[in-house]
């Protein structure tokens, strides 16, 4: 096996959802701060690495893979030694697939980026509450997903699991999950918080890019 590196930082939920995956997989790896306030991402070494210049970047033996979906997928295809985390069977494998797009699209770039953007790089610092409603609407496709399984996919947790609780524990602090309105989603997000190192691999990061929302919203509009 290679040398693993995840290049990141702590407040970046798609950073989260690799150490998630890394730590269950029990692979040791060096983990790299790109401090992405100070615009390390943008540098020409970062660059060379990720023409995208986003975290997280995995190196793996002098290679290079960016998105954390594909991190994710890749992480358990090469190292895992049973397939519960990405299934090989078509269906389940789509199942999945169809979560950790949704996290991707819907919860990263529809909720958390759209907020984060206007906040931290342009100076804007008041949110409409177009954009809290968003949240719910996803909260509220989240909760018919998990139904009455243990995790997003069924009775075993996948990457979609790491991938969605990711954004989820840090859109908490935008918009509360409400445990009447949603049982399911609020079950499943205690489930995800007693996984083991839940907490230093992804719970002191999401509490830290909500501790940052708070520091830059005056107010929803
Ligand atoms: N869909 C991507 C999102 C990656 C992403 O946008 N990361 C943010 C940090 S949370 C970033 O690097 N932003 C800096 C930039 O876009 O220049 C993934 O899952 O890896």
């Amino acid at each position: 096996m290679g040398k693993l590196v995840l290049y990141g930082v702590e407040a970046s939920p798609p950073v989260r959802a690799c150490k998630l995956t890394l730590d269950a997989l029990g692979l040791q790896y060096e983990y790299r701060l790109v401090n992405l306030l100070a615009g390390e991402h943008k540098t020409k070494e970062f660059s060379l690495k990720n023409p995208q210049h986003t975290v997280p970047v995995l190196e793996d033996d002098g290679k290079f893979i960016w998105e954390s979906h594909a991190i994710c997928a890749y992480l358990v295809r090469r190292y895992a030694k049973s397939d519960d985390l990405y299934p090989k069977d078509y269906f389940k494998r789509a199942l999945v697939d169809q979560r950790l797009h949704f996290e991707s699209g819907v919860l990263f770039q529809g909720c958390i980026r759209n907020i984060a953007i206007p906040l931290f790089y342009k100076n804007i610092t008041e949110v409409p509450r177009s954009q809290i409603d968003a949240i719910y609407e996803a909260y509220d496709f989240l909760e018919a997903f998990i139904g009455n399984q243990a995790y997003l996919c069924g009775p075993v947790i996948t990457i979609a699991d790491y991938s969605v609780v990711s954004s989820v524990s840090s859109l908490v602090g935008l918009a509360a999950i409400d445990a009447k309105r949603y049982p399911k989603l609020n079950g499943w997000l205690d489930r995800m918080a007693a996984q083991p190192n839940y907490q230093s691999l992804n719970g002191n990061g999401a509490q830290m890019l909500i501790d940052m929302f708070s520091s830059k919203i005056t107010k929803i509009v």
